[in-house]
């Protein structure tokens, strides 16, 4: 990474935290070379400073121009606005990447200038701890420096993949959301095993490590989750009792469920934004 790259986050919430905490803990960057901005809450923009050690500045004396990574991280509502904001204020050469659900390369070139770079990056909060699952896909003017430049940046919150950006939609539904899920599991896992008995932070351990152990053996071993799956399935055993039901319960149906409606919504705020007056 070379050592004098400045890169700047418009957005000071959730996700530019995940990503600041797994860039600046790695070492990626160092603390001096990362600038945070927001719309107007100068109390977060301090507590990113005193967490991080990187700089937060309000928007008017933001420096964008001596940047060369800009990260978008507002609401999708806000793209627009920001984006227009900062045409006239950036440089052909630096890279604008954005980790907004449903805002597409195209939606920002149309909204920067025409030989603006862009690259649109959809992470998850696992960048926290530096194992995101990050997709990346390219716009049409950006150079495979940049590219190059982006995944070793990237890598710095977990593992990256470059993908067509006509599955960036269901890549959201998968990862960008997924975490979600996972999380919404051990709630229920808690809940039930609080309501047998056990301590619920004990519960939460087991589970953990049970979702770990079983995320390790897909990465890890050559077995499709079919056959792992079968590998723990006796018959008449526990394992068979507590699939069917899952089965009986619309588990299956449950996970499309969930998939295809983060995949949906993000395709929706897509649309919604290509018809929005300025974009017009
Ligand atoms: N949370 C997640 O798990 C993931 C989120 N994302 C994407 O990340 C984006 C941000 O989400 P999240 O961090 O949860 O959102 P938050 O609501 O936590 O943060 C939004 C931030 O954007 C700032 N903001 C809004 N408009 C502007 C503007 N015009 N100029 C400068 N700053 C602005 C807000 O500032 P202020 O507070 O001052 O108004 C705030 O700091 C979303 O688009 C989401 O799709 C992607 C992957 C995962
Ligand atoms: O819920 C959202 O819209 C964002 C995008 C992916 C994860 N969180």
């Amino acid at each position: 990474m070379a050592t004098k790259l400045r890169v700047a986050f418009i957005g000071a919430g959730n996700m530019a935290e995940a990503m600041i905490s797994g860039i600046v803990e790695t070492k990626t960057l160092e603390p001096e070379q990362v600038i945070v901005t927001n719309r107007s809450d100068e109390e977060r923009l301090l507590e990113l400073h005193n967490k991080y050690g990187i700089q937060g500045m309000v928007r008017d004396r933001f420096p964008i121009d001596s940047v060369d990574v800009i990260i978008l991280a507002m609401k999708p509502k806000d793209a627009e606005t920001c984006l227009l904001s900062i045409k006239d204020q950036i440089r052909p050469n630096q890279v604008v990447m954005s980790v907004l659900a449903g805002i597409s390369t195209s939606f920002m070139e149309e909204h920067l200038q025409a030989d603006q770079q862009v690259i649109r990056v959809m992470p998850n909060t696992s960048s926290m701890i530096q194992e995101s699952a990050t997709a990346i896909s390219p716009g049409e003017n950006v150079t495979m420096k940049n590219v190059k430049l982006a995944k070793a940046l990237l890598k710095a919150i977990g593992e990256v993949y470059v993908i067509e950006e006509d599955q960036m939609d269901l890549f959201t539904g998968i990862a960008g959301s997924g975490p979600a899920y996972y999380y919404y599991l051990m709630e229920n896992i808690e809940k039930i095993a609080n309501e047998n008995g056990m301590d619920p932070s004990q519960a939460r351990q087991i589970g953990a490590q049970t979702i770990l152990g079983a995320a390790k053996m897909m990465l890890e071993r050559e077995e499709s989750p079919a056959q792992l799956r079968k590998n723990i399935t006796s018959k008449n055993g526990t394992t068979a009792s507590g699939l069917e039901a899952l089965a009986e319960n619309g588990g299956g149906k449950a996970i499309k469920a969930a998939i295809e409606g983060a995949m949906n919504r993000s395709k929706e705020i897509s649309h919604q934004l290509e018809k929005s007056p300025v974009h017009q």
